[in-house]
């Protein structure tokens, strides 16, 4: 059984099919590749699967049952969980805070417990803090816990978004475009980082537009095109599918 399955997806803007009959599957601890010219529809088949769309046809399920259509708080709660393609972290607060953030799915004790700091509220405060902590070290990024976020050079603001979509504990972390505008240097580390990921038992579905990486990366790799899927497959094969050399690595070159 697929853990993750979006079937038959189609997403119509208007007149516009930004995606035509699209369907992806993931198995358990698999890193999956959705590659493509810029307006293929990577980032909107990210927004159905995170429930930020309500695809015009097609369903997404998720261990089998279905997702399709649910809010994205939901859907993160289930376990999948996102970054974005533009960084998204709340520049007024620190790296720590940005990542505690992110466990508000998981946490209990009600806005009132909040308001009169009961001793359950405290209780998981601390909690939070330290699993933020050892999301933190994880990601590289314990020595910046009280640093801004926007301070952060832009390579570790990627990394502190991934670190925020770990906290949410989910069994599928979704990456839009993690290397983008990173050196050389970082983005062989965030590929380290990535393997290791899935060593620690995640499934990774990423869209990028750097293709060493996602060749060296990924087990299976979507390619889209214009809203279709013109070819499924490993890297090795998709390195030498024509259409895929025609719509993208072709230009590449
Ligand atoms: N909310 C929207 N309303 C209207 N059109 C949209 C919307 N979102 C995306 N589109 C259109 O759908 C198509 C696919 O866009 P999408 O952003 O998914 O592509 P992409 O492959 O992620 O591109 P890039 O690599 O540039 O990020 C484009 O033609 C885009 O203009």
């Amino acid at each position: 059984m697929a853990l993750l399955r979006a079937e038959h997806i189609t997403q119509r803007f208007g007149g516009v099919v930004a995606i035509d009959d699209v369907t992806l599957e993931m198995n358990p601890g698999e890193i999956v590749g959705i590659i493509g010219p810029n307006g293929a529809g990577k980032t909107t088949y990210f927004n159905v699967i995170t429930g930020m769309y309500n695809p015009t046809e097609g369903k997404v399920l998720f261990h089998d049952k279905e997702i399709t259509g649910r809010k994205p708080y939901e859907i993160t709660s289930l376990g999948l969980a996102r970054t974005f393609q533009n960084i998204r972290l709340f520049a007024n607060m620190t790296v720590i805070e940005n990542v505690m953030v992110g466990m508000q799915c998981k946490t209990s004790a009600g806005v009132l417990d909040g308001i009169f700091h009961t001793p359950k509220h405290r209780k998981e405060e601390k909690l939070v803090e330290e699993k933020a902590a050892h999301y933190l070290e994880l990601t590289g990024l314990l020595d910046h816990k009280y640093d801004y976020a926007t301070s952060l050079p832009y390579g570790k603001q990627r990394k502190l978004e991934i670190a925020r979509a770990m906290a949410a504990e989910p069994e599928i972390l979704l990456l839009d475009e993690p290397a983008a505008g990173m050196n050389g240097q970082e983005t062989e580390e965030l590929a380290e980082f990535i393997h290791s990921l899935k060593d620690m038992g995640y499934t990774i579905l990423l869209i990028e537009h750097d293709m060493k990486f996602v060749m060296s990366l990924c087990d299976n790799i979507y390619v889209l095109d214009h809203g279709s899927l013109i070819a499924q497959g490993p890297p090795a094969e998709i390195k030498q599918n024509p259409r895929v050399i025609e719509a993208y690595l072709g230009k590449e070159e």
